[in-house]
């Protein structure tokens, strides 16, 4: 059934929605690009767009889609919703130089690990899961061999194999998420819908689809989700429906629902290790909501406290409105507290948190034991991208000085307060932007004897890495959402970066001891590694 939909372009429209933008995109329009598209004859490779074929896929690519060659060889083709060994029928979309881009039409032989995926949005498009349709220890694999393959391609890391570590799978496959944000849409006008008809249901709530920045598919639940989020979206949906005055008055765009609390697993006696300051908190459910519009959203004030009389764990919300996304409380408190490897942290809707807090224990343990710190509290740690303050503070207690830095304003406030709130006197945190201050940084923070870097899925600002390179911090422990940015820079700093005249690499003075891969998102294709590169002896 789900293949079928995905299989038919003209179907796609039914199950999506607009979602406002200052900027309107041409979204409707581009079913009718996509046709024009669809009969275009590329012939490289031999393969045609719009050509059905049957293929056996043999991989996972980084991610996600599956490897598959046609059975008469030719072009590698990537293809949407295939897994490895699936026999399937599938539907070419694009066609490049040195490869080519489709999505499954059906399977004929399934992988051997196939599972049935309970979500109902699976498959329709939503573009939160890739493998809920594979069993969990079969995606586990797949992604440590993503990371070494990643390691091996990019990095040119030669021991790739042996250096990286069992990945950290995790307990708890659903409902691990803390955070979920849910775009808002409007119907669409008269004239963007091309037969000219108006579609009554054109206006939802929902997740992006699939490879998608400016088409949802509406949804009502998510099994990755905190499952009191879905009792406040329900609210939500019923009482500040898309396409209603209020949403459209404010041009509400967007909901983020946090949740906190403690999942199986998230305490600190349950997973053991964690040296820290055992704040637990009295474990009681607490919910914050921002709405993030284009107006000042003060007339939601109503909807806000409504939705806290019904759901009294819901402690605070939020509006975030403009291109600055300027904040303003419209119900109860400015943050929320989150709990983590035994912390507290203040939490504003702007800063961020490890999403999977079960798995957020499990990192900072890897990253704990990844500094090495000594036993004397001699050492100076620097925790870049630091949020805030997770990573530095979890490591606080054994050393002399931790300094972070990070851009959002919010974030460092938050670091600030995290750090007197857990009784962390000897951290201190800086705001700047690191692509821009890297060659500033020996004037503002110390020389450390551990660097903890913990970048967007970019990886690191060119001229952090030449910072690094020059400075040289003993032991760097590189925390990464994207293995491929990652493999990038760990060859820049053990290979040394390309010198722009001779085009050579020269300077490289670390080596790679260990990449720890950690699994913070069941059922997506997403991957947590957390390096140590060391200077070479
Ligand atoms: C993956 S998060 C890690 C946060 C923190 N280490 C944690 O575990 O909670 C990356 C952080 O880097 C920050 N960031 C992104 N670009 C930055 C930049 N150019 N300079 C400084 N911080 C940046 C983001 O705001 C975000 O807080």
């Amino acid at each position: 059934m789900a293949s079928a939909l995905q299989s038919c372009p003209l179907l796609v429209p039914l199950r999506t929605r607009v979602p406002r933008r200052d900027t309107w995109p041409k979204v409707v329009c581009s079913v009718t690009k996509k046709q024009a598209s669809d009969s275009h004859i590329d012939s490289s490779g031999g393969l045609v767009v719009g050509e059905e074929m049957q293929v056996t896929c043999h991989a996972l690519a980084f991610g996600g889609k599956g490897v598959c060659k046609a059975d008469s060889g030719g072009l590698v083709i990537f293809c949407e919703g295939a897994l490895p060994q699936e026999r399937l029928v599938l539907k070419v979309d694009k066609v490049h130089k040195r490869f080519a881009v489709a999505h499954k039409l059906q399977t004929l032989h399934p992988h051997e690990e196939a599972v049935e995926a309970p979500c109902p949005h699976f498959g329709g498009g939503c573009g939160g899961c890739t493998f809920q349709n594979l069993d969990y220890s079969a995606q586990i694999r797949h992604k440590q061999e993503q990371v070494v393959d990643l390691l091996q391609r990019v990095g040119k890391v030669s021991n790739a194999g042996d250096v990286v570590q069992p990945i950290v799978g995790a307990t708890q496959q659903f409902e691990y998420r803390n955070k979920t944000t849910f775009t808002y849409t409007v119907p669409t006008t008269r004239d963007s819908i091309p037969d000219g008809k108006d579609d009554e249901d054109d206006a939802g709530i929902g997740m992006l689809m699939k490879g998608q920045h400016d088409q949802i598919v509406s949804i009502d639940t998510c099994l990755l989700q905190h499952p009191a989020a879905d009792r406040v979206l329900a609210f939500l949906a019923r009482e500040l429906p898309p396409g209603s005055a209020l949403a459209e008055a404010t041009k509400l765009q967007r909901l983020m629902i946090r949740a906190s609390d403690f999942p199986e697993g998230a305490r600190k006696g349950s997973l053991g290790g964690l040296e820290v300051t055992g704040n637990d908190g009295d474990g009681a459910l607490r919910i914050m909501v921002a709405f993030i519009t284009s107006e000042a959203g003060d007339s939601l004030q109503p909807v806000a406290r409504a939705l806290a009389a019904v759901h009294p764990e819901v402690v605070s919300v939020v509006n975030l409105h403009g291109p600055d996304e300027e904040e303003g409380v419209l119900f109860g408190a400015r943050t929320l507290d989150m709990y983590m490897a035994g912390l507290v942290f203040s939490m504003s809707a702007k800063s961020f948190f490890q999403t999977n807090t079960s798995q957020g224990n499990q990192l900072v343990q890897v990253v704990q034991s990844a500094c090495q710190l000594q036993d004397d509290q001699s050492e100076v740690v620097l925790d870049l991208f630091c949020g805030a303050g997770l990573l530095g503070l979890s490591v606080a207690h054994r050393s002399r000085e931790v300094h972070g830095v990070e851009l959002v304003a919010d974030a460092v406030r938050d670091a600030r307060v995290n750090a007197e709130r857990n009784g962390l006197s000897n951290c201190h945190f800086h705001q700047g932007d690191l692509g821009k201050l890297a060659a500033d940084l020996g004037s503002i923070v110390p020389q450390p004897d551990v660097c903890i870097v913990d970048p967007a899925r970019a990886g690191l600002p060119r001229a952090l890495t030449r910072f690094l390179s020059k400075t040289l911090p003993p032991r760097l422990v590189y925390v990464s959402c994207n293995p491929a940015t990652q493999a990038r820079d760990i060859r820049d700093l053990c290979e040394g970066m390309v010198d722009r005249k001779t085009r050579k690499r020269r300077g490289g003075k670390y080596q790679l001891m260990s990449v720890v891969p950690v699994d913070m998102f069941p059922h997506t294709a997403h991957v947590e590694t957390v390096a140590v590169l060391e200077l070479a002896s």
